[in-house]
C-alpha cells in the first residue's frame, strides 16, 4: 500500500494534470527513498507519463519570478530561490503535494560538514574539489541571497533562506533537476524525479518531442563524461552544463503542429522492455563512483565507469624523482601540447612504463 505521502503526491499530480501509467507503482522505503516499479511487462515505445511543463518549478512559473529576474539571478542560483521560495510557504505553495516527497536535502558531499570532508575524502580527488564546491556556493549566498532577502517587495522569511537552506536546495537541484527547456532552463520536474540510476541501463527515457524523432535531440549523455567534477565547482560551469537534461528541440512547435503532439508536454517513453515487479530505471549518464557521489552522493558497486584522476603534480613529482628533469619536462610540455585533459591514457601509459622500469630494475637488483 502507498505510503500517506506517495498518495499526497498522487493527488497533486492528478491536480496538475501529470498522467501518470497505471503500470507504474511507486515504492517508498524508510532507508532507500522512493523508486519506480513496473506493474505489468513494459515495451519499448510504451509512453508511461505526461508532465505539462506548467507543473515543473522553474524560475518562469515560480510565484518568486519577478524578485528572482529583477535581481538578474538565472540558471541553479535563481532556480535555488525559486526553490526555498515555493518551500517556505509551505501549504500554500501550488507545489506543497510535490516539496512534501522531497528530502529535505540530498546527501551530497556539499552538504557534509568540513569534518566529515576532510575525514572521508581526504587523499581523493573530491576533497579539493568540495571544499571549493562550498567555498564558491558560501560566496554566491552571501553575495546574491543575503542581500535579496532583505531587499524583496515581499517579506521573506530569512530562516527560510539561510545558507543551510541554500546549500540543501542546491544539493536537491544537483540530483533532481532538469534542463526543460530554453524558456524555462533548468527546474525541478515532479515525478522524472523518482527514478533512481542504473550505470549503462537506461528504461525509460524523458523528451518532450514525439517518441518517433529517434530522440534525436537527446542530451541525457551530456552527463555522460568523467570530469563531472568541475561542474558543479563554479557558478557559471555548472549552469553551462546539463544535468539529467531534458530534451527541446528548437523545432517543437513546427514538429508540433505537424503531429499533434504538445509542446507543452514532457513524456517519458520506455526505451527498452522492462517485466513486472523489475525497478524502472533512468540513466544520469555514464559516470564513474566520484561524480556519481558529487553530484548524486551514492556510488555504484562494480561501475563500469568509474576512473581514478591522478594529479598531475604528483605524477612529475614522482617522474622527477625517477628521471631526469629534463625528460619530466619534455613530457610535460607534449602532454600540454596534446592537451592532457583529454588525453590521460598518455598519463597512464607514462606511469605504467616508470612503473615497469622501477619494477624491472628492482627485479635486476
Ligand atoms: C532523482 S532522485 C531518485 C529518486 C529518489 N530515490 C527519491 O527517493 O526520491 C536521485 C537520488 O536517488 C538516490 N539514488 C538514485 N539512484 C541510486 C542508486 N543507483 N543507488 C543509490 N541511490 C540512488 C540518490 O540519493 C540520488 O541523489
Amino acid at each position: 500500500m502507498a505510503s500517506r505521502r506517495l498518495r499526497a503526491f498522487k493527488r497533486w499530480m492528478k491536480s496538475q494534470g501529470i498522467q501518470c501509467s497505471d503500470t507504474l507503482d511507486f515504492m517508498d522505503c524508510p532507508q532507500q527513498g522512493i523508486s519506480v516499479r513496473a506493474l505489468s511487462d513494459l515495451h519499448e515505445g510504451d509512453v508511461v507519463a505526461k508532465i505539462p511543463k506548467t507543473a515543473c518549478l522553474t524560475i518562469k512559473t515560480s510565484g518568486a519570478r519577478e524578485m528572482i529576474e529583477s535581481a538578474g539571478l538565472d540558471g541553479h542560483l535563481g532556480l535555488s530561490v525559486a526553490l526555498m521560495y515555493e518551500k517556505s510557504l509551505a501549504q500554500d505553495s501550488p507545489w506543497a503535494g510535490y516539496l512534501q516527497l522531497l528530502p529535505p536535502q540530498e546527501c551530497l558531499p556539499l552538504v557534509w560538514t568540513l569534518g566529515e570532508v576532510d575525514s572521508l575524502l581526504s587523499g581523493t580527488e573530491l576533497h579539493k574539489a568540495i571544499k571549493e564546491d562550498k567555498t564558491l556556493m558560501y560566496e554566491d549566498w552571501k553575495e546574491n541571497i543575503l542581500p535579496l532577502v532583505y531587499s524583496a517587495p515581499q517579506s521573506l522569511n530569512p530562516s527560510s533562506f539561510s545558507v543551510k537552506e541554500y546549500f540543501a536546495a542546491r544539493s536537491l537541484i544537483a540530483s533532481r533537476s532538469f534542463q526543460i527547456d530554453e524558456y524555462h532552463g533548468f527546474g525541478m520536474v515532479p515525478l522524472a524525479d523518482l527514478f533512481n540510476h542504473k550505470t549503462g541501463a537506461e528504461d525509460v527515457h524523458f523528451t518532450s518531442v514525439s517518441p518517433n524523432q529517434e530522440y534525436e535531440d537527446d542530451v541525457d549523455s551530456e552527463n555522460g563524461d568523467n570530469n563531472e567534477l568541475s561542474k558543479i565547482s563554479s557558478h557559471d560551469k555548472r549552469d553551462s552544463t546539463c544535468e539529467n537534461s531534458y530534451i527541446h528541440s528548437d523545432s517543437e512547435s513546427d514538429y508540433s503542429s505537424v503531429t499533434g503532439e504538445d509542446p507543452m508536454m514532457l513524456q517519458m517513453i520506455m526505451v527498452r522492455e522492462v517485466k513486472s515487479g523489475d525497478e524502472v530505471f533512468n540513466t544520469y549518464g555514464s559516470l564513474g563512483n566520484a561524480a556519481l557521489l558529487h553530484r548524486y552522493g551514492f556510488t555504484e558497486a562494480n561501475n563500469p565507469f568509474d576512473i581514478v584522476n591522478i594529479d598531475l603534480e604528483l605524477v612529475l613529482k614522482w617522474g622527477c624523482s625517477l628521471f631526469s628533469s629534463r625528460y619530466c619536462r619534455a613530457r610535460l610540455s607534449l602532454w600540454r601540447r596534446i592537451n592532457i585533459s583529454g588525453s590521460m591514457i598518455h598519463v597512464i601509459s607514462w606511469i605504467l612504463a616508470f612503473a615497469l622500469q622501477t619494477r624491472l630494475v628492482q627485479t635486476l637488483a
